[in-house]
C-alpha cells in the first residue's frame, strides 16, 4: 500500500496543499506547533478509524473554516486509488469516486499502522489503552470484527441496565440468564479472534524488541483474562453466573473481554513498573510494527506507517531498527531535527512549517 498525492483544504493549521510522496520513507521535520502531526492524522483519517488523538470532527477543521476536505491518491490491491474525505456537517467519504457514504467504507481499504507519543499508555496505563489497540488492530484485518464488538457493548449495557434494577426488583433476577448466553456467546467469538490475532503478533512483536535490544532483553505478552478456560463461551458464562452478587453490588459487568488484558512483561517483570522510558517505547514500537507485518501477512498488504516523534529516548541501534523494518514498506516520520533520520535512510524530505509543507530539506545539517 502506498500513497502517492495528498491534497488538503482547511485541515487543521495545514495552508491547502498537493504534495507527492515518495515510496519508502517520508521525512517531515520542523519546530515544534509547526504542523507535522497534522499531516500525519490527516493521511490516518482515511483508515475510516477516529483520530488518533482522540480528536472530534470539529476540530479536525481549521478555525474559524466551516469544512475541511482532503483527497489521498494511493496504490492497493495492485491498482491506483482515489478516496476523498469531507469534514463538516459530519464526516463522508467517497471512494473512487463512489458516494458519499459513511467513512466506515474505507475500513480495510486504506491501512495504516500509527505510532504516536499518546499511545506510550499502552505500557504505562491500565488495560483499555491495550484493549482497544487489540481492537482497532484486529478491525484492520477482519471489519466484520467491529459489528462482533458492535453487539457484545449492546447487551452488556442491557445486563448492566438490569443489574441496577435486580437490586430493586428481584424478580428480574433470571431475566440475566438471557443476557448472559447473549455475552458469552459473543465474548466467546471476541476472546477466540484476539487469541488468534494475538498467536500472530506476540512472537512478530517479541522477535522485534529482541532485534531493537540486541537480543539483550525478552519481551512476553499474554492475553490475560479472569474468565480465562476453553472453550471460552463456557467460561464466560461460568463466570458472569459466578460475579452476579459482585456485579449487582457494584452495578455493572465485572467479567468479560471488555474487562480483559494484554499482560506485557519485560524479562518476565511488568514493563509498565519496571521498564525505562526507552523500554517503554520500543515496547509500544515493537507491537506497532508486528501489527504492520500481522496485517501484511493476512491481506497480502504492507500498511502505511506513520511514526511520529519516534526517535526521542531511543539509542541509535534501536532508530535503526526501526527505520529498516519500516523501509520494506512505506513511512511517514515527523522529527524537529532531520539530521540524525537522514544519516540512517534515504528518503523524501519535507520542511513543515506553520503548517506550511515544501519538498527539500531547508535546514543546515
Ligand atoms: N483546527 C485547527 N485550526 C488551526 N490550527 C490548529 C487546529 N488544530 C490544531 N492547530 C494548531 O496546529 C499546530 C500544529 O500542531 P501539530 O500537532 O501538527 O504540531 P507538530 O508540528 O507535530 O509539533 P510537535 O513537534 O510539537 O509535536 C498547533 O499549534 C495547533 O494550535
Amino acid at each position: 500500500m502506498t500513497v502517492t498525492h495528498l491534497e488538503g483544504k482547511g485541515f487543521r493549521n495545514l495552508l491547502d496543499f498537493s504534495l507527492s510522496f515518495g515510496q519508502g520513507v517520508n521525512i517531515l521535520y520542523g519546530d515544534n506547533a509547526q504542523g507535522k502531526t497534522n499531516l500525519l492524522e490527516a493521511l490516518w483519517m482515511f483508515t475510516g478509524s477516529r483520530s488518533f488523538r482522540g480528536a472530534k470532527d470539529a476540530e479536525l477543521i481549521r478555525f474559524e473554516e466551516k469544512k475541511a476536505s482532503l483527497t489521498l491518491q494511493f496504490k492497493a490491491q495492485g491498482r491506483d486509488q482515489e478516496a476523498q474525505l469531507q469534514i463538516g456537517d459530519g464526516k463522508q467519504a467517497l471512494l473512487n469516486g463512489v458516494g458519499p457514504s459513511p467513512v466506515s467504507v474505507l475500513n480495510g481499504q486504506f491501512c495504516a499502522v500509527v505510532f504516536a507519543p499518546g499511545h506510550l499508555s499502552l505500557v504505562k496505563e491500565g488495560p483499555e489503552g491495550r484493549r482497544r489497540f487489540l481492537d482497532q488492530a484486529i478491525c484492520q484485518v477482519w471489519p466484520k470484527y467491529a459489528s462482533l464488538l458492535g453487539e457484545y457493548h449492546r447487551c452488556l449495557h442491557q445486563r448492566n441496565m438490569l443489574l441496577k434494577d435486580v437490586a430493586f426488583h428481584s424478580q428480574l433476577l433470571d431475566t440475566l440468564d438471557i443476557w448472559e448466553h447473549f455475552l458469552s456467546s459473543y465474548g466467546g467469538q471476541i476472546c477466540s479472534i484476539r487469541m488468534r490475532y494475538l498467536e500472530r503478533l506476540a512472537p512478530t512483536a517479541a522477535a522485534l524488541y529482541g532485534e531493537m535490544s540486541g537480543d539483550k532483553e525478552a519481551l512476553y505478552i499474554a492475553y490475560h483474562s479472569k474468565a480465562q478456560g476453553v472453550p471460552w463461551d463456557k467460561s464466560i458464562e461460568e463466570a458472569l453466573k459466578q460475579s452476579r452478587k459482585d456485579d449487582i453490588a457494584a452495578g455493572y459487568t465485572t467479567v468479560g473481554p471488555h474487562r480483559d488484558d494484554l499482560k506485557l512483561l519485560l524479562d518476565g517483570k511488568p514493563a509498565k513498573n519496571y521498564g525505562s522510558q526507552g523500554q517503554q517505547r520500543s515496547i509500544v514500537l515493537s507491537l506497532k510494527m508486528a501489527e504492520a507485518d500481522v496485517l501484511k501477512g493476512i491481506t497480502g498488504e504492507q500498511p502505511v506507517l506513520l511514526l511520529d516523534d519516534v526517535m526521542s529516548e531511543l539509542d541509535p541501534r534501536r532508530q535503526d531498527t526501526i527505520l529498516n523494518h519500516a523501509g520494506a514498506g512505506q513511512v511517514f516520520v515527523t522529527c524537529c531535527d532531520p539530521a540524525p533520520v537522514v544519516r540512517l535512510t534515504e528518503g523524501e524530505v519535507f520542511e513543515v512549517s506553520g503548517g506550511m509543507i515544501r519538498p527539500g530539506l531547508f535546514k543546515e545539517e
